[in-house]
């Protein structure tokens, strides 16, 4: 027998240890792991002084595609997370036209995706107030989980993503929970947010600070506790996004101490830029829940090292460059979301691995393991025998600038452009094919396929 790929003398990221192994590939499975693997090989490759860890899922990404393609779409937005280390992610279920609330909207999008995805890929589905009904259909096609809002997202397309009211967040969660679900909720309180939003742009008050002022950390925790009290009443699994305050992981680690049934994530630039940058960077960075105070960050840091972070996501939420200028300087008109997600894996690498001596089998955890086991995403998530070769090699030893040129997204405002960050992505592969690498850049053709998750079990086939 002659393996495809055999990768040489890498710092293998196991489960709980870090080890100079050889790892054998066959049909897109890791198939052995050893101290050597002296074996035929189609290709052989050499990770010395690389680190070789399981690729990232990102389970919160927004491609924008069908239907506002020209804010990413499925080929430039999967372009950028391969070159970031990710080898699976999860596409949220608004921005894209139609909002992903049914089967047929479902269908419309996986057939955008087709042949398009440089990794693999599954699907959120909505949880929106008029289609209660059809929550059932989404889980028969497979969606990874539904995704709602307790705060208003953002758009302003009646075709969009409505955010839920008291009702609808009660009985999507019964619903929900018959079916055996997850619900991910993007927690802050509507009505406050956008009231204080109102208050102050009537005031002319429209700076960042402004922006950050109308969406205090009272906002996020009220309607983690309101979501936590629903979710233990109707035992609905509850996955909390883009968590960006210390006060509610606590809530949510009470909750799970309690018995619930919840899990949290939070995001980069949660850890990375805070709010009194916000002004300097400018709508590059505007974001909801928005950036918070370096002494809220520095709390949220604190967090992640105790192991309260379950997972990192990107929540990339691209647009066109037009969307975040604002000629009257108005931070409250340009759009709310960052386009970020190549700069995942190597910015958290170098900020919690190699700044703050987070265990990398910890980071590995945060970015691979924890999302699959979490959202039951079989064969990925950790590099050990018959899983998926979803593989990154990190080089610790190379620093960089980021740099628009670097980048692979439609649109390049990052608000990571002119940031030097310690690492780098050398390779990635998705099932055992390289789809990135640093030196030729992306590699070959679309091969990404389409997760089709039932209840927990899933079957790889192109929906
Ligand atoms: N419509 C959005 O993409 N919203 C996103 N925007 C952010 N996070 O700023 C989100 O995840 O809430
Ligand atoms: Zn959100
Ligand atoms: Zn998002």
């Amino acid at each position: 027998m002659i393996y495809d790929l055999l990768i040489k003398g890498g710092k293998v990221v196991l489960k709980n240890e870090v080890v100079n192994n050889d790892i054998a590939i066959i049909n897109g499975k890791i198939a052995a792991i050893a101290e050597t693997i002296d074996h035929e090989a189609e290709l052989i490759i050499d990770a010395s002084d690389q680190y070789v860890m399981p690729g990232m899922i990102d389970t919160h990404v927004h491609v924008c595609e069908p239907g506002r393609t020209e804010w990413e779409g499925f080929i430039t937005g999967t372009k950028a997370l391969a070159a970031g280390g990710t080898t699976c992610y999860a596409d949220m279920p608004l921005n894209a036209l139609p909002a992903t609330i049914d089967r047929h909207t479902l269908q419309l999008k996986a057939e955008a995706a087709k042949g398009k995805n440089y990794i693999d890929y599954a699907f959120y589905g909505g949880l929106v107030p008029d289609n209660l009904e059809r929550l059932e259909e989404l889980s028969d096609e497979g969606v990874i989980a539904y995704k709602c809002f307790m705060s208003t997202c953002g758009t302003d397309n009646p075709d969009d993503f409505s955010n839920v009211d008291d009702y609808t967040l009660f009985a999507g969660m019964k619903k929900i929970a018959e079916l055996g679900q997850i619900l991910s909720i993007h927690a802050e309180n509507a009505q406050i947010t956008d009231r204080l939003g109102e208050e102050l742009t009537a005031q002319g008050r429209t700076a960042a600070a402004d922006y950050v002022f109308s969406r205090p950390v009272l906002t996020e925790v009220e309607a983690v506790k309101r979501a936590l009290y629903f979710g233990k009443e109707t035992k609905c699994p509850i996955h909390f996004v883009h968590i960006s305050t210390a006060e509610a992981v606590e809530e949510i680690m009470k909750a799970r101490s309690a018995g619930q049934d919840v899990s949290l994530e939070s995001c980069p630039h949660y850890f990375t830029i805070s709010a009194e940058q916000l002004e300097k960077i400018g709508p590059a960075a505007k974001c909801s829940p928005p950036l918070r105070s370096i002494e809220e960050q520095e709390r949220l840091w604190k967090k992640l090292i105790e192991g309260k972070i379950d997972m990192l996501t990107s929540d990339h939420s691209p647009c066109p460059p037009e969307m975040k200028h604002s000629p009257s300087n108005n931070f409250f008109e340009v759009w709310g979301g960052i386009t970020g997600c190549q700069n995942s894996v190597d910015l958290m690498f170098d900020e919690a691995v190699l700044k703050r001596k987070l265990p990398i089998t910890h980071f590995a955890r945060m970015i691979s393991s924890n999302p699959a086991e979490r959202f039951n995403i079989p064969n990925k998530g950790e590099i050990a025998v018959s899983m998926d070769a979803d593989i990154i090699f990190i080089d610790a030893n190379r620093s960089y600038v980021v740099e628009e040129e670097g980048l692979y997204y439609r649109h390049k405002h990052s608000p990571y452009i002119g940031r030097m960050i310690n690492c780098r992505i050398t390779k990635t592969l998705v099932r055992g094919k390289i789809v990135y690498d640093l030196d030729q850049g992306i590699v070959g053709k679309p091969l990404g396929k389409a997760l089709k998750l039932k209840n927990g079990r899933s079957t790889l086939n192109m929906i």
